[in-house]
């Protein structure tokens, strides 16, 4: 049978636009996927027409793809099914609803939004008109990741009590500063910049996929949040910030840090001298990711009682193509996630549900209250303006 395509619009086009699309046009048959393909139909950038055009010639995109130099024109074109939104987060709330409203899908970069108020209009948006939505946290898409979760769900390493999870950037300068220029988006705080929304989203990927997700939906309950946040001097934006998450009722806790200015492994990416990034715990076993959060291709088990020293160590590449100038970046999964659940007629995912992207954007809310941390009103209203200088001309 012929595999099912979806036509893609790209919305913005910066860095991760660029590597998401490239993952897009890889052949699916380098990661054994045959029942879906993806077409990339349309760029846009709100820059210029001629910015969009640049984009779809360096991902080498069809002949044929549209460039459009604004996001309404993109939103309007009929031949776009789904689209990316690949903006700074501060945009993802207004550029989402204009996807929405104009009845397209959507796929949209993490973290989500920037506030709890704003993904529950986009989900009620989303359910109204019938339309898939999903907020791309691509790591829960992984092969890795879902074995994982196989694992802890069928007991491999007991009764979990205990996650820990850090994703952290050594991005410290020796004058107090940091690398990033104040207008960057990791740190403005007109973009929602900071470690918590664009890190920290990681490190709750890890504890809730293991401590919520792998709970039946009837069993899953909000988690006691307790944060810590130390802001940047120069911006504001959160530079250092911790959570301790409690479910009592499942009697279990995570742990889930983020900075940008230690590293998780200052040896390098994904190095395992420094241990892992993130630890599962459970009362037969443990299981330890070892590499970036966001990408970790490597697992290992260590079992209570086990002969010291002796682990079980699981590789789990990342496919590339060989004839696509080897791309392949692992964001492939997440797209091939949102193509099958539109081809099945579903409107959000299992792997990451609306519910359970409300419920973390919510736990960041908290850590933000506790912490003392406000984004300007531009970026934090709930109030969709097609015209918001944030969905640009
Ligand atoms: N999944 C992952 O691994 C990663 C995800 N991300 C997420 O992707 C999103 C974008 O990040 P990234 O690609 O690194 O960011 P970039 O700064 O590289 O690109 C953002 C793009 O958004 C558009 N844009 C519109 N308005 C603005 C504005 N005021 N300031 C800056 N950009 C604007 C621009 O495209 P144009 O001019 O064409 O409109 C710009 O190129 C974020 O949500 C981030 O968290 C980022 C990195 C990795
Ligand atoms: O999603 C991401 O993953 C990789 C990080 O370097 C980046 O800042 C972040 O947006």
């Amino acid at each position: 049978m012929a595999p099912y395509t979806i036509k893609w619009g790209i919305l913005a086009t910066g860095g991760i636009a660029q590597t998401f699309t490239k993952d897009l046009l890889t052949n699916p048959a380098t990661r054994d996927v045959h029942d879906v393909h993806h077409s990339v139909v349309a760029a846009a950038s709100s820059s210029s027409a001629s910015r969009a055009e640049e984009f779809l010639k360096d991902v080498k995109a069809p002949a044929g793809a549209k460039a459009y130099g604004s996001y309404a024109e993109l939103v309007k074109d009929p031949n776009v099914e789904i689209i990316y939104v690949a903006t700074p987060h501060s945009h993802h709330f207004q550029n989402t609803m204009l996807c929405l409203e104009a009845g397209k899908h959507v796929l949209c970069e993490k973290a989500f939004t920037v506030n709890a108020a704003q993904a529950k209009k986009l989900v009620e948006t989303a359910k109204a008109k019938k339309l898939f939505l999903m907020e791309a946290v691509w790591t829960r898409y992984f092969p890795l990741s879902i074995k994982i979760r196989e694992l802890v769900k069928d007991g491999a390493i007991g009764k979990i009590h205990r996650v820990t999870a850090d994703l952290s950037l050594a991005q410290a300068k020796d004058d107090g500063g940091l690398k990033f220029p104040p207008e960057n988006r990791m740190v403005n705080m007109d973009l929602a910049g900071g470690c918590l929304l664009d890190l920290g989203i990681y490190s709750l990927t890890w504890v809730f996929q293991i401590l919520y997700h792998c709970q039946a939906q009837a069993q899953r309950e909000k988690p006691k949040v307790l944060a810590a946040i130390q802001k940047y001097e120069l911006t504001g934006a959160d530079e250092n910030t911790s959570l301790l998450l409690q479910w009592p009722g499942q009697k279990t806790m995570g742990i889930a840090t983020t900075c940008m200015r230690v590293a998780t492994t200052p040896d390098g990416e994904g190095s395992p001298a420094a241990g892992p990034a993130c630890r599962i715990q459970g009362t037969k076993g443990e299981i330890q990711v070892i590499g970036p959060l966001y990408r970790p291709q490597k697992y290992r088990i260590i079992m209570v009682g086990g002969e010291t020293g002796k682990l079980e160590e699981v590789d789990c590449p990342i496919p590339t193509d060989k004839d696509r100038d080897g791309w392949g970046h692992g964001m492939f999964w997440e797209a091939d996630e949102a193509a099958r659940c539109i081809r099945d007629g579903k409107l959000e995912s299992d792997g990451l549900n609306w519910e359970e992207s409300v419920v973390i954007m919510e736990t960041m809310d908290e850590a933000r209250k506790q912490g003392g941390l406000k984004y300007p009103e531009l970026i934090e209203t709930d109030v969709y303006d097609p015209k918001s200088p944030l969905n640009g001309k």
